[in-house]
């Protein structure tokens, strides 16, 4: 479980997150929504390590693992198994769709670099264990036929599936997809949230969202989450979200 308790950021004088309260169950699908500015992707940088909370504390446990998250890199939040997506495509364009999936397993490489450089059996085999798992990745998210084409070939859609098909490889627990539809089309969109809930079952993950398109989110969500101006609005199902008036009055009703 994800827990965000009170946690406060500050830029100079913005306060972006304002003593933020929110828990993400393990397995659950959980949303993150609110109008332009409001707090959302520093939520995430600060949950991955990029920020450390002005106040507050961020704590993940899995079993009886805890992790503080505020006193970890971002290297280290990504071993314990939160792993991310971001609101920009990032693949590396000049790199095929395989070659990107198969940079995700970086994290989990256990040869060391003499083994590597002088390619010794044991990291020839755990290079062929990456790839085969790259294979797979790709067969699960669709994009197993273009996996020599490079990755930039490829459609907006498809780019997005592989960016998660990357994030997929570093073996995560939870993870954290920024507007995961964004820049989709009507029929990319339903693609995708068939997708998301897809891939929660078959690799048992927990996922944190955020998204702009409603229907994603209403569709998809256990729970939602609703920030404005850094304060927490509203919390509830898709039903409690849509019907709530602070959340219609700050954020569905400018729609
Ligand atoms: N590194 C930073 N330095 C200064 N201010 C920042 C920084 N990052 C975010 N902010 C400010 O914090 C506030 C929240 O920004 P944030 O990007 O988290 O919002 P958001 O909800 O993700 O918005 P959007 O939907 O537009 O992506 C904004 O006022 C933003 O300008």
């Amino acid at each position: 479980m994800l827990r965000l308790n009170n946690v406060t950021m500050k830029f100079g004088g913005v306060v972006a997150v304002n003593e933020f309260n929110a828990t993400v169950d393990d397995g659950s699908i959980v949303g993150l929504i609110g109008p332009n500015g409001a707090g959302k992707t520093t939520v995430f940088n600060m949950v991955t390590g990029v920020y450390k909370p002005t106040s507050g504390d961020i704590t993940y446990t899995k079993g009886d693992r805890e992790l503080k998250v505020a006193d970890k890199r971002p290297d280290q939040i990504a071993k314990a198994g939160i792993c991310r997506t971001f609101q920009n495509i990032r693949l590396f364009k000049e790199l095929t769709v395989l070659e990107n999936v198969f940079i995700g397993n970086h994290l989990r490489i256990k040869s060391d670099v003499i083994s590597a450089s002088l390619r010794l059996p044991n990291y020839v085999k755990e290079e062929k264990a990456f790839y085969d798992k790259s294979e797979y990745l790709l067969k699960k998210v669709g994009l197993y036929e273009e996996r020599n084409e490079l990755a930039y070939s490829l459609p907006y859609g498809k780019q997005r599936r592989l960016e998660i098909a990357r994030a997929l490889a570093t073996d995560p627990e939870l993870l954290l997809l920024d507007e995961p539809a964004a820049g989709m089309n009507p029929q990319e969109t339903i693609e995708l949230m068939g997708f998301i809930s897809d891939i929660r079952k078959e690799f048992n993950l927990t996922i944190f969202l955020i998204e702009h398109h409603m229907d994603v989110v209403m569709g998809i969500c256990d729970k939602i989450f609703v920030l404005d101006h850094g304060v927490l609005i509203a919390e509830g199902n898709a039903s409690e979200i849509q019907n709530n008036p602070r959340v219609i009055e700050a954020y569905l009703g400018v729609d």
